[in-house]
């Protein structure tokens, strides 16, 4: 067997590129196509019982990295492997093992509920989809989903127009477990929310994730979210992991500089006007020579804009950096 044979997902140099029309015509015949690559070259595992938070700004290619891992979209390069199988060609029993297995939360758990469906159909439609439980145990096996999640088997025979956000999020939550998932999907799965009933979903999702073993990969803007429930993160910035690590060692002392002005635009709780990030972002069809970030990055160099950095790793550290900022030893 094979060293990684274990992880769940891998994903090699995988590239994601949109043909996005034909740049307008001159004198000298059609324009040229353009394509914008909202993936370039990401390597990424994901191992059993593992969390993994994506962060990074709008654009940065997170939700079609979570697009690729759930099938719902191919590489145009590379390989996106599921327990060492291509997700794009995964068919008969390794298909339904597949949707089995990776379970997705939505942002919009309301909106992805079907408002005519009682709780007890919504979260045992994927027991009876897979054919996993008999008939006479379905109320049970939903009561016992349901109290899993924090709320009352009374509420079976409720509608989602009578719960509250948060319940909602709950039943939403209790439907990606029935099929006793090995991996949980979430895309901002508690944005939106009072800060109170976030902090209650987000102790569910980390009590979940480590009493059932489950892996979770979490999209977050909020880095606050990242550290609390992952222990892993991927730091994105124009289709690329820019830097990954611990998500503690990361976010303590980060060796890319928009790691670092990403901590700086989080909101603290004593001073909530967060420096916003300097610049803007590159557009992803016209994309600098050199580092992407280099236009916006205090460190920058000469060679900064000449030399594109490659991810490359310190220990269990990765960066895309050609100066990254000083650590302290014993983070290295
Ligand atoms: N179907 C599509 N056609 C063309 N471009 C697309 C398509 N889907 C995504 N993109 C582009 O790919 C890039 C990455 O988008 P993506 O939605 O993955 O980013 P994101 O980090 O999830 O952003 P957000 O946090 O706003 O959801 C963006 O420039 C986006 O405009």
């Amino acid at each position: 067997m094979s060293a990684t044979s274990t992880d769940i997902f891998r994903l090699l140099d995988v590239e994601k590129t949109y043909d996005i029309g034909r740049a307008s015509a001159s004198l000298f015949g059609a324009g040229k196509r353009r394509k914008l690559a909202a993936l370039d070259g990401v390597r990424l595992t994901v191992k059993p019982g593992e969390s993994l938070a994506l962060v990074g700004e709008s654009g940065s290619g997170k939700t079609t990295l979570l697009r690729v891992l759930l099938g719902l979209t191919a590489p145009t390069d590379g390989r996106a492997l599921f327990r060492e199988k291509e997700i794009a060609e995964l068919k008969g029993d390794d298909r339904d093992r597949f949707a089995r297995d990776v379970a997705l939360i939505y942002q919009d758990a309301r909106g992805s509920l079907n408002p005519r469906m009682t709780v007890l159909d919504l979260v045992a439609e994927p027991l009876d989809h897979h054919g996993l439980c008999p008939r006479a145990e379905r109320r049970d096996r939903v009561a016992a989903l349901l109290q899993r999640v924090g709320l009352p088997a009374e509420m079976m025979g409720r509608y989602t127009s009578a719960l509250s956000g948060g319940q909602v999020r709950r039943v939403a939550i209790a439907r990606a477990l029935a099929s006793n998932p090995s991996v949980l999907v979430a895309d901002e799965a508690v944005s939106g929310l009072d800060v109170s009933t976030q902090a209650q979903l987000l102790k569910l999702l980390r009590d979940l994730q480590r009493d059932m073993g489950v892996s979770l990969v979490f999209i977050t803007h909020d880095l606050g979210v990242a550290a609390y429930l992952c222990e892993r993160i991927a730091v994105m910035y124009l289709g690329r992991i820019v830097e990954t690590g611990a998500t503690r060692e990361v976010l303590t002392a980060p060796a890319h500089p928009y790691t670092r002005a990403l901590l700086n635009a989080s909101p603290k709780f004593f001073a909530p006007i967060a420096e916003p990030l300097p610049g803007e972002i590159p557009s992803p069809i016209d994309l600098p020579k050199g580092c992407r970030f280099a236009g916006r990055c205090v460190e920058a160099r000469d060679d900064c804009r000449l030399t594109d950095p490659a991810l490359r790793a310190d220990g269990a550290r990765a960066f895309a950096c050609l100066h990254p900022l000083d650590r302290p030893r014993a983070l290295g």
